[in-house]
């Protein structure tokens, strides 16, 4: 990290302390933390640089913001770009998104360390108690970055067929085990030869069954399936029916022996 970008942070560490909900009803979660019952869906969008997560959270608060209560947390190394994008797109209200510069690769502040982002969340959901839906965007990364549990719900993972339609087939954690894998711009299949409903088949497979949206801001049905998977996902959460699952870091390994580990 470089001394620039540690000046340029404005994360500060907060006073350590013991935390506790009171006699809020809770719900367990993974690692053995609890949450409020009540407490915001959080919703994770990852993905490799330039494939459409900006864009696609807008869509989202252009389409949901008049029935739900949302918040953005946006993640860049060392700007705040995509917050300033957002707030200048006019989606939301300006003081409900929040930007993390994360100083370091994109996927410590998503899985690793996790505090800047949590308390940009926290910070959010004080300062707007009704809350109900936390959108956080993590910085463009390569295949193998995905969120933590501990700081989100549910996650979805960006891909766009200008990336090649071959991505799939390279399969890592997101691709294969976020809660939605997204073929983004599917309008521009034609335009750079690649088969979208064959990268969203390739999808279904290796996610075996795990839902595939094939997406374009063009296509206002591939939107509308968008919004409700969002829409089920968020009365799943109120019902304590969602439960967070980690899409894992690794992939099942091999030994020289024959031994398989799978993490
Ligand atoms: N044709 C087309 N372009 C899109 C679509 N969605 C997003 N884009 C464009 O793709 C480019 C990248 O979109 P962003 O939303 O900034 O991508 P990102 O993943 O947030 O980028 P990083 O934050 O840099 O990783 C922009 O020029 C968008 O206008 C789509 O459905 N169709």
């Amino acid at each position: 990290m470089s001394p620039n970008s540690l000046s340029r942070n404005r994360f500060r560490p907060p006073p350590l302390r013991s935390w506790s909900y009171g006699s809020t009803p809770t719900r367990p979660q993974p690692g053995g933390c609890s949450v409020p019952e009540t407490r915001a869906l959080r919703l994770g969008i990852a993905g490799p640089v330039g494939t459409g997560k900006s864009s696609l959270i807008a869509l989202l608060c252009r389409e949901l913001g008049g029935t739900i209560e949302l918040g953005v947390v946006t993640n860049d190394i060392y700007t705040d770009e995509d917050a300033r994008m957002l707030r200048a797109a006019g989606v939301l209200d300006p003081d409900r998104i929040r930007a993390v510069e994360t100083g370091a690769c994109p996927h410590t502040a998503i899985r690793d360390d996790i505090t800047a982002n949590a308390i940009a969340i926290e910070d959010l959901e004080s300062d707007y108690p009704a809350t109900e839906l936390v959108l956080i965007e993590s910085g463009g990364d390569n295949l193998t970055a995905t969120f933590s549990p501990a700081l989100v719900d549910a996650q979805i993972f960006v891909l766009d067929v200008a990336g090649g339609g071959d991505v799939v087939r390279k399969g890592g954690p997101g691709i294969a085990r976020a809660d939605l894998l997204v073929v983004n711009k599917t309008d521009l299949a034609p335009h750079v030869g690649v088969d979208a409903d064959r990268m969203r088949r390739e999808g279904e497979q290796a996610r075996e069954g795990r839902p595939v949206i094939a997406l374009s801001r063009n296509d206002a049905d591939s939107i509308a399936a968008l919004t409700s998977w969002v829409r089920h996902l968020l009365a799943r959460h109120r019902h304590g029916e969602h439960v967070a699952t980690d899409p894992g870091p690794m992939a099942p390994h091999f030994h020289a022996d024959g031994t398989v580990h799978a993490h």
